[in-house]
């Protein structure tokens, strides 16, 4: 029997970009607590990324649980959530078997969402579980009024929009159109069945105790909306973010970075260049979108990074890439430094498809953003961008005339650079972090539920460290 008991947290990602990276954020703010994170993924992304065998860090694991999935394959949405309903919850509770077999306790299972199979495993353990949303609390908040929307009949029962047109659930909710709900991607067929999974997640979701949002508490009085539109038995939401990472520690990257790009960077004029990136996930913008980005580029003759995968680039116009280069106009990349580069002096704006994590990235290093939104959360993002919090625009469409317009309208906005500074200083505020506060607040409930022996002191003396971000200059 080994002396010391080490308590572990056992955190279950949605195995994307988008998902991992503020799942690993959240790991190191449990790391300055005294607990030992591990970190799982299906075997076949843990390869990806860690290669075989198993990732030691001091600090944190990463474990692979077997998926079924071939290593030649490279599952799309449906096909990964077929492999995670399969195995994950037998694999999860082998695992916390074998955790607490070699005298380890532990003290918490964090769940993403979009994971949710992995709920009822720990249940059965009997392990504090809390759900957690990586994306803005608004959107959750689409998700919870599921039940209200098909009760308004604004929703039929397989969740194909009623009516056209515009709505609002709620004062503090901006309004959107009907169809930009979440789950109104690709075809009828598909669009059903990402219905289907945000109802059983938000079934299995009202078995969970917390819930920790990846919000900042800008957003917080949105709770009260969430208790209107939730039914009896809901998670407590605990917006603890934005979970940023400080210090010289890297996430884990699901692509090599190409960092040629930082250095032509290092060589452009403050504030010229335009960034272009759609994220990690859903597929980009389609063939024909892509020519019409390509040509809007080159005609607005500002310089650019743009990521763009070798699959899409067969849309982008003749000799498009051969004149980029030969012109020092630009980079086109597979996979983008990101963080160092929204970092930069001389990026001026950020054309993005509005995944939280990029909106969140350009918060914090006050970019202003022109917005493409494309799929899922992206549209109620964008709404927050455009007309809440008025730090971007939207393009109506990738043709060079709309692109131009956009780059000028946000470039030649100053008041939408006050704006930006504002924004930032309230959500990165330094120790006052309401983020880092609600964290300690839920550190104190998980001790009460668990009896966990890493929480030992009082949760109002806990130091929350960096892992909240109190500063602009971090990567
Ligand atoms: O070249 C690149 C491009 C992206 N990134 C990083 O990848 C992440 C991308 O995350 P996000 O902007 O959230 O986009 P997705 O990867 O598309 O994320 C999915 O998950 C998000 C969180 O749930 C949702 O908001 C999005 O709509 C959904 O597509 C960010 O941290 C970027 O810094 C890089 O490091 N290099």
């Amino acid at each position: 029997m080994k002396e010391v008991k080490k308590a572990i947290v056992i955190l279950v990602p949605y195995p994307a970009q988008g998902h991992v990276t503020p799942m690993q954020n959240l790991a190191w703010a449990f790391v300055a607590q005294g607990f030992h994170p591990l970190i799982v993924l299906p075997h076949s992304v843990h390869r990806q990324l860690h290669g075989e065998g198993e990732e030691e860090e001091e600090e944190m694991k990463w474990v692979g649980l077997g998926d079924g999935v071939g290593q030649e394959e490279s599952p799309d949405f449906f096909a990964m959530e077929s492999a995670l309903e399969k195995s994950m919850g037998s694999e999860l509770e082998g695992l916390i078997e074998k955790v607490r077999g070699e005298g380890d306790e532990v003290a918490c299972v964090v769940v993403d969402l979009l994971a949710s199979c992995a709920i009822e495993a720990a249940h059965r353990c009997g392990i504090p579980t809390a759900g957690f949303w990586p994306a803005m609390f608004a959107t959750y908040l689409f998700i919870a009024s599921i039940p209200l929307m098909l009760h308004r009949r604004l929703l039929s029962p397989t969740g194909l929009p009623q009516r056209e047109g515009k709505f609002s659930l709620h004062p503090e909710l901006p309004v959107i159109s009907t169809e930009d709900l979440p789950w109104l991607v690709g075809t009828e067929a598909a669009r059903k069945a990402r219905f289907k999974f945000w109802k059983r997640t938000l079934e299995r979701s009202s078995s969970l105790k917390w819930l920790l949002v990846n919000s900042f508490p800008d957003e917080s009085k949105l709770e009260l909306a969430n208790r209107k539109f939730s039914s009896e038995g809901c998670p407590r939401v605990l917006p603890i973010g934005p979970i940023c990472r400080n210090g010289i520690r890297r996430s884990v990257s699901f692509w090599e970075e190409d960092l040629s790009c930082l250095k032509w960077l290092e060589k452009q004029k403050t504030k010229s260049v335009v960034y272009i990136s759609f994220g990690s996930w859903v597929s980009p913008i389609g063939e024909a979108k892509v020519r019409n980005l390509a040509v809007a580029l080159e005609a607005s003759g500002r310089p650019f990074i743009w990521v763009l995968r070798s699959s899409w680039r067969e849309g982008l116009p003749n000799g498009f890439l051969e004149r980029v280069e030969k012109e020092e106009r630009g980079r086109v990349v597979s996979w983008a430094p990101q963080k160092q580069i929204l970092q930069h002096s001389s990026v001026a704006c950020y054309i993005t498809h509005c995944g939280w994590n990029s909106i969140l990235e350009a918060l914090q290093f006050e970019k202003k953003l022109v917005c493409y939104p494309v799929a899922g959360d992206q549209f109620v993002n964008c709404a927050f961008v455009v007309e809440v919090w008025k730090v971007g625009i939207k393009l109506n469409g990738v043709e060079a005339k709309d692109v131009e317009e956009g780059i000028v309208r946000v470039i030649e906005d100053e008041e939408m650079d006050g704006r930006l500074k504002t924004l930032n200083r309230r959500i990165m505020a330094g120790n006052n972090n309401t983020g880092a506060f609600i964290f300690k607040t839920f550190l104190k409930d998980l001790k009460r539920a668990s009896s966990t022996t890493a929480v030992t002191q009082d949760a109002s003396q806990i130091n929350i460290p960096s892992y909240f971000p109190n500063n602009k200059n971090v990567v």
